[in-house]
């Protein structure tokens, strides 16, 4: 039926289960990510420290922006990193960054303000590839440790208390994309952020979080909609590990797809 909540336990292909939720509607899915959240704060909060949420853009600020205005949380005891960036200007459409900042409310924007750490020089200067993109990765990662405000970090990555992924109809999630050198060659190395200047996707030069990174977090979501992403979906649950998103499988930590019914139209 197209009217109910489905949440059950999928095998993600490696023995390993991941809870999977399909909304009928985008309030509903709204409304548990909601619960989501909450719970992990209250599970957190009770520790020193901040909570570290990363968030993808693309469709994401929309859908997740607006659950933060109902959050029981201190803003002051949040931070939340961006995933990806595109490198645009922030007022471009583009930018990940500036659709966060219109999608989440005032009391949550100084949370973002890591995203403010990105290299402004870098993404203000247009001239094509002239930018150094590892460079600009370097600088967001280093200025991250160096201010204190990241994630907690275990052995040489962070770990994100939640982590939020999106997926392209293509399987890439973050900014790593199939076929790409990032994902074939495995070229993260020991790194939290690198540069991608061949994205497929405009635009083509970006920054990403590694697959290391991402797998090292506590916590990771992905929400998936729309009909475009129903075959690659099918083909991610089932591990077929020419997708990016395939890769998203936490050492030590929990996996949780909310999706709508137009994306989980094959599973
Ligand atoms: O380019 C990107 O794409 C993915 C997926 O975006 P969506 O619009 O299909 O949800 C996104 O998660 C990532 O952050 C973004 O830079």
């Amino acid at each position: 039926s197209h009217s109910e909540i489905i949440t059950c336990s999928m095998p993600t292909g490696t023995g390993s289960r991941a809870e999977t939720s399909i909304f009928p509607t985008r309030e509903d899915m709204q409304k548990e990510l909601l619960k989501y959240i909450q719970r992990i704060i209250d599970d957190q909060v009770r520790f020193p420290g901040f909570i570290s949420i990363g968030l993808s853009g693309g469709s994401m600020p929309k859908i997740l922006g607006p659950v933060f205005s109902k959050l029981k949380i201190d803003p002051d005891r949040l931070r939340l990193f961006l995933v990806d960036e595109r490198i645009v200007e922030i007022s471009e459409p583009d930018s990940n960054y500036g659709q966060w900042m219109q999608s989440l409310p005032k009391a949550f924007h100084a949370c973002l303000a890591a995203a403010d750490l990105i290299d402004m020089p870098y993404r203000a200067d247009r001239s094509g590839f002239a930018y150094d993109v590892g460079r600009t990765a370097l600088a967001y990662e280093s200025k991250i440790k160096n201010h204190h405000i990241g994630p907690e970090v275990y052995g040489r990555f962070p770990r994100f208390d939640m982590l939020f992924l999106g997926m392209g109809p293509d399987g890439h999630t973050a900014s790593i994309f199939p076929n790409s050198k990032l994902y074939r060659l495995k070229m993260d190395s020991t790194a939290w952020f690198v540069g991608v200047d061949d994205s497929p996707k405009a635009p083509p030069q970006r920054i990403t979080l590694t697959m290391s990174a991402i797998n090292a977090s506590a916590n990771v979501a992905f929400i998936c909609t729309g009909d475009d992403k129903a075959t690659v979906l099918r083909a991610v649950l089932d591990r077929d590990m020419q997708y990016p998103a395939a890769a998203v499988h936490p050492i030590n930590g929990t996996l949780r797809f909310f999706l709508d019914t137009l994306a989980a139209a094959k599973l």
